[in-house]
């Protein structure tokens, strides 16, 4: 039904029952480019009705501003679904939780004992990083190509491993691959669509399509996972580390009765899943995107090599006070995460209560798709939005810290991506010390047109083949 439908935003055709749920079902293309060009049909504000659901797509700077700032206190809290209740301990964690009085609280408890760790954790991101380059430099020796897609995950997650629970897991060794194993599973089920959460009295079929099944299993192996980890922790025979890990913080916080709510285990294992799964593969991707950009941009890279060099000479390594002065290399990644950003659909916001967004009512309860992807080619703020050009963000106050709508691949909000610092504090050290160690080049026999951008379906967009290139070692 087009035109007056009680003043929503505008729609396309819906099928009854179903609504627009077969759309997003049967679509091919990844969901927030099936969604932008609806968005481009229908505007920047767009209402579809999954099953019973009433959803609103958002697609321009100044929509997501009316949403995130001017009514963020509307828009704030977080559907309740399947996979992510499951897995969260029925929302006992920060990104999945509604909001309300436990979700302040254990965002604040996260803020000021987890994530605001970033420099505690220094020399873990530096000495991974390290690693890597030292492995990169082996493979340039012996000219053979370098998988940088599979050489980020693992030194994201290496560092992950050891901020959040002191462990340092051989690499191609079983906990690894087990590790890695359950987070793909979780990621691949968190960006499913199970039928329940559409049609709340028809959770059969999902037992039936055997998505229950997975789930469970999932579940299961990451209560295992976590349940070692806080055993090993609490074993009074453990060697008092030199430094807390976040599950020392964690466990010393429930001991201590500090936090408001009671702390049970399941509350500390569903913190722990949103590390791993925000805190892992976000990092990688950005890294891979950013490299995937220069190397189609030549010029682009070596402006960024040459900005490294002038800045820094001479040196072994590039470490975290280095990176302060990097202006250029900054700009290439805000424009990566203009063009690419790895959550290009922010984790899905509910609305509180009915509102009145640019003229049009938002109902209770809808669900809400921040398509950051569709902002980045929002053709009133960019000017050629199809364009890799860093240089605009030189001398532009344009950040990405939620206050420029612009540019918010990390939300935005009272729901702003809490681990920004952390996150990029990596990305920027990896960047940095592969740009300024090695030249890289395509692998013999392909050229930079081969390098395609396909995506990857997930709530973080990856890149769907490997980033495998040479690296000449610089000398130094
Ligand atoms: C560096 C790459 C990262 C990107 C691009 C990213 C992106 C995002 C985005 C888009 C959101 C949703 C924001 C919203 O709804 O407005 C989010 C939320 C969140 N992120 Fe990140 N993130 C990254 C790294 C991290 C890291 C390293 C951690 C933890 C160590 C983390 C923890 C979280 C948590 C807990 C939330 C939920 C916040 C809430 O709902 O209150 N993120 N992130």
């Amino acid at each position: 039904k087009h035109g007056n439908n009680g003043n929503l935003p505008p729609t396309s055709p819906a099928l009854p029952l179903i609504g627009h749920l077969h759309m997003l079902m049967l679509n091919n293309s990844p969901l927030h480019v099936f969604l932008w060009k609806l968005s481009q049909k229908h505007g920047p504000l767009l209402y579809l009705r999954l099953g019973f659901k009433p959803t609103i797509v958002v697609s321009s700077a100044e929509m997501a501003k009316a949403v995130m700032k001017t009514h963020d206190l509307d828009f704030c809290s977080r559907p309740i679904q399947r996979a992510t209740s499951r897995l969260t301990y029925n929302a006992l964690d920060v990104a999945f939780s509604p909001y309300n009085d436990y979700w302040r609280e254990v965002r604040k408890l996260c803020a000021v004992h987890l994530f605001s760790r970033v420099k505690q954790y220094r020399h873990i991101r530096e000495d991974e990083v390290a690693g890597m380059i030292e492995k990169i430099c082996r493979l340039s020796a012996e000219a053979k190509p370098v998988n940088l897609s599979e050489a980020m995950m693992s030194v994201s997650s290496a560092i992950i491993c050891r901020e959040g629970f002191g462990k340092r897991y051989a690499e191609g060794g079983v906990e690894r691959n087990r590790l890695h194993g359950m987070l793909n599973e979780t990621q691949a089920l968190l960006a499913s669509f199970p039928f329940s959460d559409y049609f709340p009295l028809m959770g059969w079929v999902d037992w039936l399509t055997g998505f229950l099944g997975r789930l469970e299993k999932n579940f299961e192996q990451l209560d295992v996972f976590y349940q070692e980890l806080i055993d090993e922790h609490l074993d009074q025979n453990r060697l008092k580390p030199m430094q807390e890990d976040i599950i020392d913080v964690l466990l010393r916080i429930r001991k201590d009765g500090e936090f408001p709510f009671e702390l049970t285990m399941d509350h500390i294992k569903a913190i722990l899943m949103n590390l791993f799964t925000a805190g892992t593969d976000t990092k990688a991707a950005i890294v891979i995107w950013v490299m995937a950009f220069l190397m189609k941009n030549p010029k682009c890279l070596k402006r960024t090599q040459a900005e490294l060099r002038n800045l820094i000479g001479r040196k072994g390594f590039i470490n975290e006070d280095d990176i302060e002065g990097f202006v250029y290399l900054k700009a290439v990644i805000k424009e990566t995460l203009r063009l690419q950003p790895v959550t290009p659909l922010l984790l899905p916001r509910e609305t509180l209560r009915e509102c009145n967004i640019g003229g049009y009512r938002v109902p209770s309860k809808s669900i809400v798709f921040v398509n950051v992807w569709a902002i980045g080619r929002d053709l009133q703020v960019w000017e050629n939005p199809e364009e890799f050009c860093p240089e605009k963000f030189i001398g532009s106050p344009v950040d990405y810290k939620g206050q420029h709508f612009e540019l918010i691949p990390f939300g935005a909000g009272r729901r702003v991506c809490p681990g920004m610092q952390m996150g990029m504090a990596t990305v920027e050290l990896a960047l940095a010390n592969l740009l300024y160690k090695f030249d890289w080049e395509m692998p013999l026999g392909l050229s930079q047109d081969e390098l395609d951008f396909d995506v990857l379906p997930g709530l973080t967009t990856h890149k769907k083949h490997d980033l495998i290139l040479l690296a000449r070692k610089i000398d130094d």
